[in-house]
């Protein structure tokens, strides 16, 4: 089994993940890795007609980002996986360079795509032979390269283990979910010819994995007809390469963006996700400590998951990579450092700024005189460091708790309407649309 728990034992990503074990906390991220090297090729040369939109589906942008950054990051994140190539038409490669430096995308090169998906795929497949002479210190040749539609950006970590295990030990290996509507034979005058058992069908998705030799080969084989008209890279593999593919049901989340009303309910599912998670930084004070601990419990009767960790240092500081609601929790004494430190954490960890963070410091402060004259002058600093924060995409929100006078259940009440609100900004009321399938 060549497939592993990445180091340290369990580092990167709290929400992507195989389900916990008995016995694991609650708040043990852990991300499983490959141990052989795997790149990816996201083909997005499309036009996009069938959205109707001037704009090829996978540059359209949400929340101030175009969905092919989307689908860039949750591969991106994927700590075994070394290389990205994106397949665009010759005249937006500008267009796709810009974007990876705007949103820092790192592991990603830019390639020119062809006529059909296939020939875009295969530049891609091509161009990642081509990488380790030119770029041998960045990247070897792939043992398994992963293919997947850029216009599908919700694929998730546990899932691309599973394909790239797959294709690692059968040759090829791709999505597949269940069919929602039977599919029929018509004859060319529009009549029923006949249908098909639609248990025995299946809806091929994406993501698809395929040992590098075996794609290679498949295209190096194939047909003028295949790249024009094909539109089945797992076909291309049993039918030049004779390897049969190793199938895996894939989650619903796994369905393309294709019509219009799609990229709508991306964006629904993008703000909803955000909106569901938050991570309770404690620093070292046992108040906030316990504070935190209230919290997270209440935090389940609101439909929002809270992990608490004492800093972002270290391991920590994965959580910078996955989450974008924080809550920083201080004790007594004056902290606006901690703040400070919280910020700069941000700016260290790099993070392409997706949508804005939010962070909301909560103070518990005591009532005497000297506690509130430092106060007020923390409150004017905090102003002028939510301002600054402002400029990088950060909504920096403070909330003062005097504790003596409030009792531990108000403080939870006031945090969790806070919580439900600021959680909000990510959120747009939300519409009724459905996927396409
Ligand atoms: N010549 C092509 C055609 C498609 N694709 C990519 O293949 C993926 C899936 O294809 P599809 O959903 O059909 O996208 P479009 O071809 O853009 O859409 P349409 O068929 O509506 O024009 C998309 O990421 C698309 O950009 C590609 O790289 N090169
Ligand atoms: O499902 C797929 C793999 O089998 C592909 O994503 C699909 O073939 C590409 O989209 P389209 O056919 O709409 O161009």
């Amino acid at each position: 089994m060549e497939g592993d728990i990445c180091d340290p034992d369990r580092a990167a990503y709290p929400r992507i993940f195989p389900p916990r074990e008995a016995g694991e906390s609650d708040h043990q991220p852990f991300e499983r890795c490959v141990n052989f090297p795997v790149s990816v090729v996201l083909p997005a040369a499309g036009t996009g007609e069938r959205t109707g939109l001037q704009t090829p589906k996978q540059f359209c942008s949400f929340l101030g980002r175009p969905l092919i950054s989307y689908t860039i990051q949750a591969f991106e994140r994927v700590s075994w996986i070394q290389s990205i190539v994106v397949v665009v038409l010759k005249e937006n490669m500008a267009l796709m360079t810009d974007i990876i430096q705007r949103f820092q995308h790192r592991k990603v090169r830019v390639v020119p795509g062809g006529s059909t998906r296939h020939r875009s795929i295969c530049s891609g497949v091509l161009a990642l032979g081509e990488l380790e002479g030119e770029e041998s210190h960045a990247a070897v040749q792939p043992k398994v390269v992963i293919i997947h539609d850029a216009v599908r950006p919700f694929v998730e970590a546990d899932f691309l283990y599973k394909i790239a295990m797959a294709a690692k030990e059968q040759g090829a290996a791709g999505a597949i979910r269940p069919l929602v509507s039977t599919v029929i034979a018509t004859t060319s005058e529009g009549y029923l010819d006949h249908s098909l058992d639609r248990a025995k069908y299946r809806a091929s998705e994406m993501p698809q994995g395929f040992t590098y030799d075996v794609i290679y080969q498949a295209y190096q084989r194939c047909t003028e007809s295949d790249f024009d008209f094909g539109t089945e890279c797992l076909h291309l593999a049993l039918q030049y390469c004779g390897v049969s593919a190793k199938l895996i049901e894939g989650p619903p989340t796994l369905w393309k963006v294709t019509y219009k009303r799609d990229l709508a309910a991306a964006e629904s599912i993008i703000k909803e996700t955000l909106s569901r998670s938050a991570c309770v930084v404690t620093g070292a004070s046992a108040q906030a400590v316990t504070l935190a601990g209230t919290l997270q419990k209440a935090a389940r009767t609101w439909d929002m998951e809270l992990n608490v960790i004492p800093d972002l240092k270290g391991d920590n500081g994965s959580y910078l990579l996955t989450e974008w609601n924080f809550i920083l929790v201080s004790g007594s004494l004056p902290c606006l450092s901690e703040v400070e430190a919280i910020l700069t954490d941000f700016k260290a960890a790099n993070r392409a700024p997706l949508h804005p963070f939010v962070i909301v410091w909560v103070h518990l402060s005591s009532s005497d005189e000297l506690s509130i004259s430092r106060t007020m002058a923390e409150q004017v600093a905090i102003m002028d460091l939510a301002s600054a924060a402002k400029l990088q995409n950060i909504f920096l929100y403070g909330i003062q708790i005097h504790q003596s006078k409030i009792p531990l259940e108000v403080y939870m009440r006031a945090l969790g309407s806070l919580c439900g609100n600021l959680t909000s900004l990510h959120r747009k009321k939300p519409r009724n649309h459905s996927p396409s399938q």
